[in-house]
């Protein structure tokens, strides 16, 4: 007895080759007819007759084939080399990053995954470290918003005219439907990361500009020039006020978390610290503490060597993102307060303006060739400073007063930091720095001295350097040996002190006498001309 079942597919393959049969025979038949018809059109219709068909219907449909066979989709991402590449917004420059940055992403994801087993390890550019990173042929798959991603190291060999060379490639492999995420978001993220690696890998630079470059020189010129940046002080070794130091902090850590403030406020994302005080009392420590602290770079602009604002200018441009640009001892470096001074006031204005002064004036107010308030201004906080974000600048002064007032307003330098005298707390940080000592008995006795002279953090620095010596470090013997020191260090200060007063006041004497003096014979010789005053 025939299974029900079974007959019913043998039937069914019967029709099936029956009209699998009948299809192959009307095919034939049809091809029978169309082949000498598509033989004809080939010989004699127009090849670009041809080549519109081919794009307008059989290439979609072969693409279309394809994505059911090959749903995926390849971003290459190329190592930089000698050739030009070419992007929709013109030719890449090999300046370019993004190798870098994914490379440093996937050597990240490589460390974290076990699977990744073919690692390759080469030195950092700066620094001893080692960068690793995969090697030709090893994936390493990742997720972004519970999408996989599969990147893989690939060499190819590439045609250039006559040269042939072997690029290396990070390809990325997705699925197609992804497309507009990976390229939108994906890839921002992953340069946005690899930025971040190799950002905190880096060693910190100290740029110093060089002098401004002679019109005529033709040598090849760099306008920043550095060396590696490795200074020990942290916040945590900064003798200073406790609560002030914090609120420096405090501040700091506002001004990195709040880009979005920033952009959204239509600032520029920078922020100027004025740093004043005595010699000796930390500015330049603090500037290193704050770098040390954002993990920035330093540019120390020598001002003195800038020719014009359109060099100063120059020199913003070229620095980075995530810098502490400082101006030291910004009341020597140039004559700032005069310039604003002499633009306030006309020729003849004032009594004091004397007939050369106005010819100057009128000739040209400086000389061509130098930076003047306004540029510095521009430079700080002009459209020039929104060249790009995260900057830092900071000022640093032993006269405050001598300073013009526009150059620090508020708003251009956000935060003034008064650098002050060595005070307990300032003196409990240095104890801990140098003898590592928290608390001692003898410490009441230096507060004392402290309170009653004013002795620079630098002082008080060096007196400790010099007792840790004498005193083997001991905490006992160093600090019985530092009061004495400190007592030594008030006495000459006081004494110090006492003879510039005295000499002061004998120059002002010795000045007021030859004035007097000099009016009596003016006096005399009006008289003798019989025009007394
Ligand atoms: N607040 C401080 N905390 C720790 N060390 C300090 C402090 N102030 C000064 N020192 C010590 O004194 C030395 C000189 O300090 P620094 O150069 O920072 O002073 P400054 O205020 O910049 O002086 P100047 O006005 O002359 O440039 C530093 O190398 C450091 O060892
Ligand atoms: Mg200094």
């Amino acid at each position: 007895m025939a299974d029900p079942a079974g007959g019913m597919v043998v039937r069914w393959q019967r029709w099936a080759f029956s009209n699998l049969g009948s299809a192959f025979t009307n095919f034939g038949s049809l091809w029978l007819i169309l082949a000498p018809l598509v033989s004809l059109v080939a010989t004699y219709a127009p090849r670009r007759l041809f080549r519109t068909y081919f794009n307008l219907f059989l290439r979609r449909r072969a693409r279309r084939l394809l994505n059911v066979v090959d749903p995926y989709a390849t971003v290459d991402i190329s190592e930089p080399g000698s050739d030009v590449r070419y992007s929709r917004y013109g030719p890449v420059s090999d300046t370019d990053t993004t190798y870098e940055e994914a490379k440093a992403y996937l050597s990240e994801k490589a460390c974290e995954q076990e699977e990744a087993r073919a690692l390759r390890a080469e030195g950092a550019r700066d620094g001893d470290g080692l960068v690793v990173s995969i090697r030709d042929g090893q994936d390493v798959a990742d997720v972004f918003r519970g999408v996989s991603l599969w990147w893989t190291s690939v060499v190819g060999t590439d045609v250039q005219g006559q040269r042939q060379g072997r690029r290396r490639f990070l390809r990325l492999t997705f699925h197609l439907s992804r497309r507009r995420l990976v390229v939108d978001e994906y890839l921002p993220h992953v340069r946005r990361c690899g930025r971040e690696i190799l950002f905190s890998n880096r060693r910190r630079r100290l740029y110093t500009n060089s002098k401004s470059r002679d019109v005529y020189s033709t040598y090849e010129y760099k306008s920043w020039s550095y060396i590696d940046f490795d200074h020990p002080t942290t916040f945590d070794t900064l003798a200073m006020d406790r609560a002030k130091k914090k609120e420096i902090i405090d501040d700091l850590d506002a001004f990195r978390k709040n880009k979005d403030f920033y952009r959204r406020t239509g600032k520029p994302w920078k922020r100027g610290y004025l740093l004043y005080g005595p010699p000796g009392t930390g500015k330049s420590t603090m500037v290193a503490a704050m770098a040390n602290y954002l993990d920035y770079d330093i540019y120390d602009v020598e001002l003195t060597v800038v020719s014009t604002n359109t060099d100063l200018r120059k020199l913003l441009i070229e620095t980075t993102s995530k810098s502490i640009i400082v101006i030291e001892d910004i009341d020597c470096s140039l004559d700032l307060t005069g310039d604003r001074a002499r633009q306030r006031r006309r020729p003849g204005q004032a009594s004091t303006s004397s007939k050369a002064d106005d010819d100057k004036y009128y000739a040209d107010e400086r000389p061509r060739n130098t930076v003047t308030l306004s540029g510095l201004l521009n430079f700080i906080d002009g459209l020039w400073s929104a060249c790009s974000g995260e900057r830092i600048v900071v000022f640093t002064t032993n006269h405050v007063d001598k300073l013009d007032p526009a150059l620090i307003r508020r708003g251009r330098m956000d935060m003034h930091i008064e650098m002050s005298y060595c005070g307990f707390e300032a003196f409990q940080t240095l104890a801990k720095n140098y003898l590592d000592i928290d608390e001692h008995e003898l410490f009441g006795a230096v507060e004392e001295i402290l309170k009653e002279v004013k002795l620079t953090p630098a002082d008080v620095a060096e007196c400790l350097m010099t007792a840790k010596r004498a005193g083997s470090g001991e905490p006992s013997p160093c600090l019985e040996i530092l009061i004495d020191e400190l007592k030594k260090r008030a006495e000459e200060k006081e004494r110090a002190e006492a003879e510039a007063k005295a000499k002061a006041e004998a120059e002002a004497k010795a000045w007021a006498e030859a004035e007097a003096k000099a009016a009596a014979e003016a006096n005399t010789a009006e008289m003798a001309r019989g025009n007394p005053l």
